[in-house]
Parts: structure tokens; C-alpha cells; sequence
């Protein structure tokens, strides 16, 4: 069973707006559903001023694809659906030929942990409209909310530099849901750990934490708080210290510490979890390192983000493990990607493909038409740029990337620069086409992908941007499509006041 079964049971086809299905139905009502069709999701700006993102969700997203398959229950569900006009909103012969739908489209992909940029596919549906179409909500609620997370805790652990990172957030996160996803895109994203027991359970992450502040309440003073969570848990006690006055709290943990030493016990760390934290973790780290417990953590937790890790680490602070909750989980200072999935080519009847695009008035929120493939040139040193392409037209010899929001910004790369296409096939007619890595392999291929970056680009605070754009004549082509649409709509726009 997938893990999204596992979680939610019942069929998930309906996780998608209404306009999907009121969609389908007009397309298969045209005989326009089996229309061969390309769809790209991406996004437009690297979330938090970042100079990179961390791709996430495809697991998910391949597991929700398969797994596409209209109950009865569900059928039901739209055959009770009604019109204005109170008639059954979907005919019933529509209905039948949802019950025999299953996903049949080539689905190709940036593997998971991939660092990816404004305007790259990090995934292509390419197969029957209909079915292409079905699938956009569901794969961007998964792909923007996982790639959103996975690039936060990557920007934590870029600050934490090396320390262990928790992620500690399931209370405070967006619903059961948030809290798992969040979860497990922490993970991909580099945190080593989650106090999420069911997410660890599901996702193979391992769990970690230490206690609460109720549990120092509960006992007649903190010492035998300790004390007791000590004989319980011998290796494995980190003491919160700040219930009353953090200090105090560290003197009390190494006396317990002390005491329980002839049992066998040894403590594993300390909380800290208010205050000033720089001042309170080198008083702490004083006072354990004189009572011969240098091996002893200091955690820090208490509204976290990657720009008060930096900050704590400039002022000199000892803290050596991180639990950040809130912050990471819930994006706190960007709540939501803004991915997008795209219509970019359509089969017409004779064969030849119609490329497609979405005009706006403002040029980054065109979409792109075409077949598209990523090019990702490196050299020793990582990676030099990144180059979208149709793959369906044949390339110039000469490399010539252009930036999709300011065409004067270009790119040559030199003949003969290694490369690497980096959307790969991940099922082709519906069916997985190879294994897909678990979430440590997920994990060490984002380490990697991470290094390959200049730390110009890695960089928290106003990072330089990475060059990454359209091949030139990709871009012409482009260009001269947004033109010929807009000469088309002014066209028809005379043609009426002519009328
Ligand atoms: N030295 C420091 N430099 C920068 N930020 C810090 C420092 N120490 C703590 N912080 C952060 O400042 C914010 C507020 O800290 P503060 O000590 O006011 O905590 P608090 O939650 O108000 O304390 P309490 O839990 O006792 O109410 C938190 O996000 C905390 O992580
Ligand atoms: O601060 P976060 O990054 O979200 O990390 C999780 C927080 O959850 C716990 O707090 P609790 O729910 O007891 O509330 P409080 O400590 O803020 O009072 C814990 O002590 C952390 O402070
Ligand atoms: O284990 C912990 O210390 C923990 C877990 C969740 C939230 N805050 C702290």
C-alpha cells in the first residue's frame, strides 16, 4: 500500500477543484480527451530571496498518479452533483467512462533533491488531455508544499552549518496533513530528524526529542524531575532547564547527572528554550564543561529560523543541536511556492503539434510553449548554468542561454562543457519505469547538489542569481508567438469595434 493510502484510505481522485472535472467533461463531450497534450508545472521566484530551490513531493506525486482511479463512491459523489437548472451536473455516460480512467500519461521529472530555478519543469505530463488536465491540483498541492519545505530546511541546515537539526514543528503546522508532508520534505531537505512519530513511522525518518516543561510541573521541584526522566531513559535524557530559571536548571541536571552516574547514566543534553540564547548556552556550556561533561549537547529551540541560527552563531552561542518547529513547517516567512502547471503543447488532428502558451502582461508570468527538456552544464568546480529547451526541435551547436524576465541577460557556453538533462523518465503509459529512491539516497543527492553550487549562490542574504534560462532560439521562437497572439487579439479586437 502506498504511503498516501496507508494515510488516507479511500481514493484520493477527488483531491482536485471541480473546474478539473467540469474540464474533462467538456473535453471528452468535444472528443477532445484523448488529444495528445504537454503540461510543465514550475514556478516563477525561489522562495524566501533564495538563490536556489530544493525539488521535493515527486514520490508523493507518482504515488497519487497510480493510484488515480474513480471509485464508485466517488461516482456517486459526482453523479449527486447538480446544474442551475437542477439536472445532474455530469451525464451519466461520462460518468462510466471515469470508472474505466486510469493515469496513462508519460510522466518525466527533476529527481527529488535536485536544486532547481525559476521556470525549469520539475515535472512534464505528456499524454491524453483529459487525463493531463485532471492532475494539475493535486500535483501542485504536493510539489509546491514539499519543495516550499524541502528548500526552507535547507536554508536551516546551510546555518546550522553541520550541527544536527530537528525538526520539531507538528503542533503549529497547517493540519495532520501539513504536519506529515512538512515532515518529510524537512528531511529531504537536510533536518536529520523529526519529533513526528508518525512521519518517522511512514517515512522511514528517524525521531528524536526531549521533554516538555509540564514535565518539570508535574514533580515537587525540577531536580526530581530530572531525576526521574533520568532513571527512565539512562543514554537517552535531554533536560529542559528553563521551566523556572534556566541556570539554576543546568546546575540541577548536572547534579542529577552526577548522582545517577554510578547507575550508568549519562546525559545526553540540555534544552534551551528562552532567553537570551547566546548568553544562557555559554553560561551552560561553562558550567557542564567545569563538571567534566564537555560531550554533553546544549539544544536550542524557541521560534528558530535560519536567520536567528546565523545570528546566534555570529554572537559566539554554544548550542550544537537545533529544534526548530513553527518557522520551518509552516514557511512562516513565505507560506506558499507559487507553482504552476502549464498547457504548453497540444496535438492537433493532423499530427503536428500546436505549441501553446498563457499570454500576461507581465513577462515572467508567460508561460513557456514547447516540449521541455533542462540542460544543466557543469565543469570541475559545479555547476555554470542551466539551459530550457524544446526537445522537440533540434539544437544550434552554439550555446546561448537568454533569461526568460530580461532578454538582454545571456549566457554563452562554451562548445564541448559537459551536460546533463535533468527531467527524466519516471513513468511512461502510466507505469513506473524505474524504482524510485528512497528518502536517504533523496537525501545524499541533495548534499551533492548543494556543493555543486557557488556559495555565491548558496548564500542566506541577497544571493546571486544562477544563470538559468531559455535556449536563444527557443526564446525566439517564444517571442514570436507571444507577438503573433497578441497581433491576433488586437486583430479581432478591431474586427469588433469595426462591427
Ligand atoms: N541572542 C539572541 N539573538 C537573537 N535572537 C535571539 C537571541 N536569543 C533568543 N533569540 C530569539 O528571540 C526570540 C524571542 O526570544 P525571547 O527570549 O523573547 O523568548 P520568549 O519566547 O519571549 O521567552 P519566553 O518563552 O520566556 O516567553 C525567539 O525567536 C528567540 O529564538
Ligand atoms: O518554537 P518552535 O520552533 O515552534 O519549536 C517548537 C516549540 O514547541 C514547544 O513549545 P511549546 O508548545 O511548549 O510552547 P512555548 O515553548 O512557545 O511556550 C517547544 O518548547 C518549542 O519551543
Ligand atoms: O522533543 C522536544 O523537545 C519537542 C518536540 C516538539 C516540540 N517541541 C519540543
Amino acid at each position: 500500500m502506498s504511503t498516501l493510502q496507508q494515510l488516507y484510505r479511500n481514493s484520493l481522485s477527488l483531491l482536485t477543484d471541480l473546474y478539473q472535472l467540469t474540464m474533462a467533461y467538456g473535453y471528452w463531450k468535444e472528443g477532445m480527451a484523448e488529444r495528445e497534450a504537454v503540461f510543465h508545472l514550475y514556478f516563477r521566484k525561489p522562495p524566501f530571496k533564495g538563490g536556489y530551490t530544493i525539488a521535493a513531493g515527486l514520490a508523493h506525486a507518482v504515488e497519487y498518479l497510480q493510484q488515480l482511479q474513480f471509485t464508485e463512491d466517488d461516482l456517486a459523489y459526482l453523479g449527486s452533483l447538480r446544474g442551475g437548472n437542477d439536472k445532474p451536473l455530469f451525464e451519466q455516460a461520462f460518468l462510466d467512462y471515469l470508472r474505466d480512467l486510469r493515469f496513462t500519461c508519460d510522466v518525466d521529472a527533476i529527481p527529488e533533491g535536485s536544486v532547481v530555478f525559476p521556470s525549469e519543469p520539475l515535472i512534464r505530463v505528456r499524454g491524453p488531455l483529459l487525463q493531463a488536465q485532471l492532475v494539475e491540483t493535486p500535483l501542485l498541492t504536493i510539489m509546491n508544499f514539499q519543495t516550499l519545505i524541502a528548500t526552507k530546511a535547507a536554508r536551516v541546515k546551510e546555518a546550522a552549518k553541520g550541527d544536527l537539526v530537528s525538526e520539531f514543528g507538528m503542533r503549529r503546522a497547517q493540519g495532520i496533513d501539513g504536519s506529515l508532508a512538512a515532515a518529510r520534505a524537512a528531511y529531504v531537505g537536510g533536518v536529520d530528524a523529526t519529533s513526528n512519530l508518525l512521519a518517522g513511522k511512514l517515512f522511514d525518518i528517524p525521531v528524536t526529542g526531549t521533554h516538555a516543561h509540564s514535565w518539570v510541573q508535574a514533580f515537587e521541584s525540577e531536580a526530581d524531575a530530572f531525576e526521574a526522566y533520568g532513571k527512565a531513559f539512562p543514554q537517552d535524557s535531554v533536560f529542559l532547564v528553563d521551566t523556572y530559571n534556566t541556570l539554576e536548571g543546568v546546575r540541577h541536571a548536572i547534579e542529577v547527572a552526577k548522582k545517577l552516574k554510578p547507575t550508568g547514566f549519562k546525559l545526553k543534553g540540555i534544552r534551551l528554550d528562552s532567553g537570551d540564547l547566546t548568553y544562557l548556552s555559554i553560561e551552560a556550556r561553562k558550567l557542564l564543561d567545569e563538571a567534566g561533561m564537555a560531550d554533553t549537547n546544549i539544544v536550542a529551540s524557541n521560534d528558530l529560523d535560519e536567520n536567528i541560527v546565523t545570528s546566534l552563531k555570529q554572537q559566539g552561542a554554544k548550542i550544537n543541536v537545533w529544534g526548530i518547529g513553527t518557522q520551518l513547517v509552516t514557511a512562516y516567512d513565505q507560506p506558499a511556492l507559487g507553482g504552476v502547471y502549464k498547457l504548453a503543447a497540444l496535438k492537433q488532428e493532423d499530427g503536428e503539434w500546436n505549441y501553446t502558451l498563457k499570454l500576461s502582461e507581465q513577462l515572467e508570468k508567460t508561460s513557456n510553449p514547447g516540449i521541455q527538456q533542462v540542460r544543466r552544464f557543469y565543469d570541475g568546480q559545479g555547476y555554470v548554468a542551466d539551459m530550457i529547451y524544446n526537445e522537440a526541435e533540434p539544437l544550434p551547436d552554439k550555446v546561448l542561454i537568454v533569461s526568460p524576465t530580461d532578454n538582454t541577460r545571456r549566457k554563452s557556453v562554451p562548445a564541448g562543457t559537459a551536460y546533463k538533462d535533468l527531467l527524466i523518465p519516471i513513468l511512461s503509459t502510466g507505469k513506473l519505469v524505474q524504482e524510485l529512491p528512497d528518502l536517504k539516497a533523496i537525501r545524499k543527492h541533495r548534499e551533492e547538489e548543494i556543493r555543486k553550487l557557488h556559495e555565491s549562490i548558496r548564500r542566506l542574504l541577497n544571493p546571486h542569481a544562477y544563470p538559468a534560462g531559455l535556449e536563444a532560439g527557443f526564446h525566439q521562437f517564444k517571442t514570436e508567438l507571444v507577438l503573433a497572439l497578441r497581433e491576433k487579439g488586437e486583430a479581432a479586437l478591431k474586427e469588433r469595434q469595426a462591427q
